[in-house]
């Protein structure tokens, strides 16, 4: 048996900026194919790389995502992913049966009903009547369209179209799935139930490439990212670290926080005789709102009286997030040697994302270390939450008894 896979070795492809130049092209490739010959690696006139050199390899249960900015070329990759666009240079290889929802409503018939166009997808991923029964009521609370489910789809809304194509396509075991910004046209609600899904098809195996400008989506799904500009990778990695380089580049601190005075530098790591671990491998998961209790090791070269500590939770962008609040009648006496503290926050007030949680410590205003990532978390929606921003608030809303306002 192969495992699923997606893989581009050193991927090109050039388009020409005007209509002219491209018939011109074309015309030439086509002759010079009749006569055996290659088309013309290098640019020709009018022409320009939209993908160059670029290589990825994603395996069984993991999921790739590429972002960039407007026109950086992530359409066109994940086109010659799904075989639309031929390679101009390098090769690409895919293993095992490929669904891809790349263009919105392309794969439904806009004149049958939601429910005829359910049974005749079903039939092209090869699924009898039998099992399309079975599958129906999923798909359609997936979508959340019974009440459209007997209506054509030409009278569907974009976001309608995108959800009952997504429940179609993931309703059963995938191996390799391309999407593009499709989720973008779906509300929040439908978005984390997607999410929630693609991180179910990779536990079951599949691999996955998806177009995404949504930083939020990418950290809930994506264990890679590669950045495009210009057609060409500018960075791969790790999520976090990959939008963190993204916003650098766009000078998105520069313009937006620097200018305003709003971005304070991240402090070195230091130690004056006060010590602490650095992140587990694995982070701290958490949802917003939610209590959240973790331990942090520590090694002082003697004790320490009146220690004040306050943790500093950083996004991914490099934003001080939120600092926590700690009552002096809670300043902490720490005996000399190795120990452990045990941290409790009753209201995670922190919206999706990663963070590091920094840890500085003081005694008497005297400063006696800074550990930047001491661990690191992993914030995640959850289908109910409605949260944004940087930070989440705790409220208590009640009617007020009629009369004049006190
Ligand atoms: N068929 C085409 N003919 C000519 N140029 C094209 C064609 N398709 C895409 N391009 C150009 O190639 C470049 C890359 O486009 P692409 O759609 O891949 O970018 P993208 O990163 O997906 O952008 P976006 O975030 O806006 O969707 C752009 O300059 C675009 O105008």
């Amino acid at each position: 048996m192969s495992f699923p896979r997606i893989l581009a070795d050193r991927v090109s492809k050039k388009f020409s900026r005007s209509l002219g130049h491209s018939l011109v092209h074309s015309a030439r490739d086509f002759g010079g194919r009749m006569i055996g010959r290659r088309p013309a690696a290098a640019l020709r006139a009018g022409e320009f790389w939209a993908v160059r050199d670029v290589s990825l390899d994603v395996g069984p249960g993991e999921c790739l995502a590429l972002i960039g900015p407007n026109g950086a070329g992530k359409s066109t990759l994940l086109r010659m992913l799904n075989r639309e666009h031929r390679p101009d240079a390098g090769r690409v290889e895919l293993r095992g049966a490929v669904k891809s929802l790349i263009r919105l409503g392309y794969g439904l018939q806009p004149m049958y009903t939601g429910r005829e166009n359910v049974y005749l997808k079903c039939a092209e991923l090869g699924l009898s009547k039998r099992d399309t029964d079975a599958r129906l009521d999923e798909i359609v609370a997936f979508a959340e369209l019974k009440a459209a489910l007997d209506r054509p789809v030409k009278q569907y809304s974009d976001g309608m179209y995108a959800r009952l194509e997504f429940a179609i396509a993931t309703c059963m075991p995938i191996d390799v799935l391309l999407i593009d910004e499709v989720l973008a046209v779906g509300d929040v609600a439908f978005q984390l139930r997607c999410l929630e899904r693609l991180n179910t098809l990779k536990r079951e195996g599949s691999a996955l490439v998806f177009v995404s400008h949504s930083e939020m989506n990418v950290l809930q799904v994506a264990d890679r990212c590669l950045l495009l500009f210009d057609g060409q990778t500018v960075a791969e990695g790790r999520p976090e670290a990959v939008f963190g380089k993204y916003y650098e580049a766009v000078g998105y601190f520069n313009r937006n926080l620097k200018s305003l005075g709003a971005l304070p530098a991240r402090p070195q790591d230091f130690s004056a005789g006060l010590d602490f671990a650095g992140a587990a491998a694995e982070p701290l998961q958490a949802a917003p709102g939610q209590p959240l209790a973790f331990e942090l090791e520590y090694r002082a070269v003697r004790k320490f009286e009146s220690v004040e500590l306050r943790l500093e939770f950083w996004n991914t962008a490099g934003l001080l997030t939120a600092t926590t609040l700690v009552p002096v009648a809670e300043h902490l006496c720490l005996a000399e040697g190795r120990g452990r503290l045990w941290v409790a926050l009753p209201f995670l007030g922190l919206s999706a994302g990663i963070y590091d949680v920094a840890v500085s410590a003081t005694s008497g205003g005297r400063g006696l270390a800074y550990k930047g990532a001491a661990a690191r978390l992993r914030v995640m929606q959850s289908s109910c939450d409605r949260t944004g921003g940087f930070g989440v608030i705790e409220a208590h809303i009640r009617t007020a008894p009629p009369g004049k306002p006190s």
